[in-house]
This record gives C-alpha cells, sequence and structure tokens, in this order.
C-alpha cells in the first residue's frame, strides 16, 4: 500500500532527528548579530573568515546565491555573509536562496518567520523534489533527492547571474563524510572547500563554514531563541541521516579516548602520502601504484 508522504515522515523521522530546543526567546536582531562577531568571535567568525582566505572562497566582485534551507547550519551561514558584506573590506553581491522541495506549510512558515526576524531578504522557489522523488526514486531517494537539490540551487544560482554558490556543509559535514566514504563505499574522498561545477558552467560551489564545528552552531542556534527547522524531508530522511548519525556517534565515542581524532580525520585528507597508497582516481582516471613502481 502506498503511504502518504506526512505518514511516511512520521514512520521514518524519529530519534535521529535532534531537535535544538532554544534556551530563551529569541534575542533581538542586533543582538544577534553582535553574537556572532562578538560573543562567538573564535569559534564561529574567525573560522569563517579564515576558510574564506585559506580556501580564497570569495573575491571582489563576487555575486553569491547563500543556498538557505532554514536549518541550523544555512541560517548562520546566511547572518555570517551578512556579516562580511557589512564589515569586510569585499565588495559582494548577495542572493539568498531557498529551495522550497515541498515543505509542509508549517515547515514553510516557521523558516519565513526566521527569516524575515533574521532580516535575510529571501527568494523562495518551488521545485517539487519530494513528490517527483516518492514517485520515481523508491530505491535510492536520498541520492537522487540530493542531485536534483543540487541541480535546482545551481540553477536558480545562475538565472540570478550569480558566480558562486554557497553551501552551509560544517566541519562535521566534511569529516562524517570522510568516514562515511571509508566505511560504506571503500575509498577515500572527502568534502572539498570549493568545486568547479561540470554541469553548470561559470559557477563555483563553496563551503565558508568548512572550519565551524557543529557544537558551536548549535550552541549560537539555541543562545539566540531560534528554533530552526529540522528534519524537514518527508521522503525517506532516517535512511541516509542514520548512516550519518552512526558516524557522529562514532567519531564522538572515539573522542573520549582521543579528543583530537576529529582533528585527525580531516588532516588526513590534507596529508594524503602518495608514496604509501595503493591506488586513486584522477580526472576519472584510475591509477596503480604499480604503474609507476618500476619506473621509479
Ligand atoms: N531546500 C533548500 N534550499 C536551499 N538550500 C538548501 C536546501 N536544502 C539544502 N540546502 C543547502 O545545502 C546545505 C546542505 O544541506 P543538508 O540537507 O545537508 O543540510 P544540513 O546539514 O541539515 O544544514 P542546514 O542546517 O543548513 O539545513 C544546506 O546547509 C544549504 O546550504
Amino acid at each position: 500500500m502506498k503511504r502518504s508522504l506526512s505518514e511516511e515522515k512520521n514512520n521514518t523521522v524519529g530519534s535521529i532527528c535532534k531537535v535544538l530546543i532554544p534556551f530563551s526567546e529569541r534575542k533581538p536582531l542586533e543582538e544577534i548579530e553582535r553574537l556572532i562577531v562578538k560573543g562567538f568571535r573564535k569559534k564561529i567568525w574567525k573560522q569563517f573568515v579564515k576558510a574564506i582566505d585559506e580556501y580564497s572562497l570569495v573575491k571582489n566582485g563576487d555575486k553569491i546565491a547563500v543556498a538557505i534551507s532554514g536549518g541550523k547550519d544555512s541560517i548562520l551561514m546566511a547572518k555570517l555573509f551578512q556579516e562580511l558584506k557589512r564589515y569586510g573590506k569585499m565588495n559582494i553581491e548577495l542572493e539568498f536562496i531557498v529551495m522550497d522541495p515541498g515543505y509542509n506549510e508549517n515547515i514553510k512558515k516557521l523558516l519565513i518567520d526566521n527569516c524575515k526576524y533574521l532580516n535575510i531578504p529571501i527568494k523562495i522557489f518551488e521545485s517539487g523534489i519530494f513528490r517527483i522523488i516518492d514517485d520515481i526514486a523508491k530505491e535510492n531517494p536520498c541520492y537522487m533527492c540530493a542531485k536534483m537539490r543540487r541541480g535546482a540551487l545551481y540553477s536558480k544560482a545562475k538565472e540570478l547571474g550569480c558566480n558562486k554558490l554557497a553551501l552551509g556543509h560544517h566541519f562535521n559535514d566534511v569529516i562524517e563524510t570522510t568516514l562515511l566514504n571509508i566505511f560504506y563505499s571503500g575509498n577515500f574522498k572527502t568534502m572539498l572547500p570549493k568545486l568547479k561545477s561540470t554541469n553548470f558552467e561559470n559557477i563555483e560551489l563553496i563551503r565558508p563554514m568548512y572550519f565551524i564545528r557543529e557544537e558551536h552552531i548549535e550552541r549560537f542556534i539555541q543562545i539566540s531563541g531560534i528554533l530552526p527547522i529540522d528534519c524537514a524531508c518527508m521522503v525517506a530522511a532516517k535512511k541516509i541521516s542514520s548512516k550519518r548519525y552512526e558516524m557522529k556517534e562514532l567519531i564522538k565515542k572515539l573522542k573520549t579516548n582521543f579528543k583530537n581524532v576529529d582533528k585527525s580525520i580531516f588532516s588526513a585528507a590534507q596529508n594524503v602520502n602518495m608514496d604509501a597508497i595503493l591506488g586513486w582516481e584522477k580526472g576519472g582516471k584510475k591509477y596503480s601504484f604499480l604503474d609507476f613502481y618500476d619506473k621509479e
């Protein structure tokens, strides 16, 4: 029997969805903005600026589409970009884009209300992705959804004349992805801080929250009194998030014995020793250490 999307959501979303309960009423906007550049200067603001500098993510004249899902990460990212424009020396233009995949009314209302309160001028566009995925991608909904979502965001960014698309992935997303790839795909591949789109010319994807830790984002959101969207997926939230959740728990457990284990996982992608690796892929071509063994 075919279940409706709302039934599906009730059945799939549950224990792994972390709901962030605000510590207090929403703080006034000026206080929230001050919190970003003062209270969380070291843990959030400086990390944001560091990623931008270290990986040259933003340049003068950029027009950046800041992708907002309404979750904690992208809400903070939007505010960070506004602060960068306000205080930074860079001359950039910002567009805040929200793709509505078929959110239910309450979720959409919460998203719009949060952005209005935070003075984030969003442009919402509909994609109908949840419905399409529910109909055509029963086997691998998360993969299809992520692909379609990326496509929809790139298209909108291009339509608005942007040369960059910013996503709110953070430090924990990066190391969890690295582990997911090792454990479930048998490859060593991380999430990069920037990449050029192969399908959409002249547009670069950037991840300026690359160094920011999730715990600091959560704390900032809770102190600000914002109630972000959580688990808005209505199709298959549990499938991929449960694996990600597994990685989160594993890292947490490992940290009790070795507190820098997260840093090590992150650094591993910066320190790949090509003299001690069996095989690799570059530009779609596979190589083995044997290809070079007798030539050295
Ligand atoms: N519906 C959407 N509209 C616009 N951008 C989106 C949407 N969904 C995801 N994104 C972008 O992709 C990023 C990663 O998406 P993912 O679903 O993994 O989010 P997340 O880790 O839960 O982060 P967030 O807290 O921002 O939702 C988001 O931070 C956001 O920048």
